[in-house]
């Protein structure tokens, strides 16, 4: 896909990050995930990405995830695919272009492995990547890769295939700074874990859009929350906020890692054949199990 269509689609909507399926090894498993993608995709999200943080990157081996990307294009009909890719440059490199090879139609570049960065090194990573592919990539604002304004005006400047810009850091002030600076020239994504509890914040800043963790298990309901957000239903998103999300939120909080494994569960209380997390993440206890069940009510399918 032409950058500039995905930038496009990546503004146009609701985003979803879809978990990978193991199987009982912990191997991947692509039919159970192929299902699950086939029904995320019979809602309007208008991108989804595959081998994001939510899907497990940094658990994949490298090879691992153009298998996820190609097998979320069979599944996907016409929802563009976006994959991750990360670690250190040049393993993102090798993995920007086995996505691609795979079809992907945009890369995010999920922060770089462990180590500090200053801002030359963070702009030489995401160039490296950029140059790499032909199809359009968004950078990820978060943990060790955090970029200044100034640092995302020269990449944008200098690079035509950088497109979308996500943050999970939370620094509102400085995203206004980045949302001003730049304008329309990337698409704005909020990212933080359960991103919709920070949406209405980060749709002030001039964010057009965010990606939906639990998209994953309750797709009606973020389509709802997204759609009363952008009508400006405030009334409606606070009603979903305290019976959903809030309860939701308790619940994750209870340790750390459960951002993801408490998507994982969801889908597999909707009856997909995700399996579990694989370590370092733990999943939920029988007795979080049944919260969660509770907390999905009347959003079992
Ligand atoms: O890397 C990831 O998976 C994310 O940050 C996307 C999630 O969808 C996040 O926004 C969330 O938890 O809602």
């Amino acid at each position: 896909m032409d950058p500039q269509e995905i930038k496009t689609a990546l503004g146009a909507g609701l985003l979803s990050f879809p978990v990978t399926a193991f199987d009982a090894e912990g191997a991947f498993a692509p039919e159970p995930f192929k299902a699950h993608v086939e029904w995320l995709s019979g809602y309007p999200a208008s991108a989804l990405f595959a081998a994001g943080g939510t899907g497990e990157m940094f658990s994949l081996k490298p090879d691992e995830i153009p298998q996820v990307v190609a097998a979320a294009k069979e599944a996907a009909g016409d929802t563009p695919i976006v994959s991750g890719c990360g670690y250190g440059t040049a393993m993102a490199v090798d993995i920007a272009r086995a996505a691609e090879a795979a079809g992907a139609d945009g890369i995010l570049l999920l922060p770089h492995y462990l180590t500090e960065a200053p801002q030359e090194g963070l702009a030489a990573h995401a160039r490296a990547v950029c140059n790499a592919v032909g199809i359009g990539v968004t950078i990820y604002n978060r943990g060790m890769a955090k970029y200044d304004p100034d640092t995302v005006a020269r990449l944008a400047d200098e690079l035509p295939n950088l497109v979308g810009f996500k943050d999970g850091s939370g620094e509102v002030g400085k995203m206004r700074q980045i949302t001003a600076k730049l304008g329309d020239r990337l698409t704005y994504l909020g990212g933080l874990p359960t991103a919709e509890v920070f949406a209405e914040a980060y749709l002030a800043a001039g964010f057009s859009t965010y990606s939906s963790a639990v998209f994953n298990f309750v797709p009606r309901l973020a389509i709802e929350f997204y759609d009363s957000l952008r009508a400006g239903n405030r009334a409606r998103c606070e009603e979903i906020l305290n019976d959903f999300f809030y309860p939701f939120l308790k619940l994750r909080d209870r340790c750390p890692g459960y951002a993801v494994s408490a998507i994982k569960a969801g889908v597999r209380i909707q009856g997909f054949d995700a399996g579990a997390v694989r370590a370092p993440l733990t999943d939920l206890t029988d007795e979080e199990m049944t919260m969660l069940e509770r907390i999905i009510g009347s959003e079992k399918r």
